[in-house]
């Protein structure tokens, strides 16, 4: 099974800077402790990281042409404000997970809503680094449903 996880923008600079809200967690450790689930879950798990909103589209495209079964995907900021990457993220016919460290809905108003999550299949938000862990077993799961 293929699964894509998409980092949106700024989150090279996870751990860098806002320390607070995401706990000095590194997009390195993140992506680690991913891969060794994956193993674990014998996924093969490929990572994207962007600051440019086209190329996150165009990557979404090349994911539907690589026939991914899933795509995990924390937008940063894009998920209050993106409708390239939710019609991007629309075309494709398998699960998509959205994923967030904080929980939105508890941000500041103009960080709460996402214009993603009506193009997902659910959302996984408040658990920090297990977010992202919740997410890739919640993507094997809704992928082996549609298999
Ligand atoms: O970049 C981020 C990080 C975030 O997606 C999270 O993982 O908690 C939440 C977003 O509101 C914010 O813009």
């Amino acid at each position: 099974m293929k699964v894509l996880m998409l980092h949106g923008i700024n989150h090279d600079l996870f751990g860098k800077c806002e320390p607070i809200r995401h706990a000095g967690i590194t997009l390195e450790q993140i992506d680690d402790r991913l891969r060794a689930l994956a193993r674990e879950l014998d996924v093969d798990l490929t990572s994207f990281q962007t600051n440019n909103e086209g190329a996150m589209c165009i990557r979404i495209e090349q994911g539907a042409r690589e026939q991914v079964d899933a795509v995990l995907i924390n937008a940063g900021a894009w998920t209050h404000s993106s409708y390239d990457i939710r019609d991007a993220l629309a075309h494709l016919s398998v699960p998509v997970i959205e994923l967030h460290m904080a929980n939105i809905h508890r941000n500041e108003p103009l960080h709460q809503p996402s214009v993603l999550s009506e193009v997902a299949r659910g959302q996984i938000c408040g658990f920090g680094l297990d977010s992202y862990l919740l997410g890739l077993r919640a993507a094997v799961n809704a992928a082996q449903d549609c298999r």
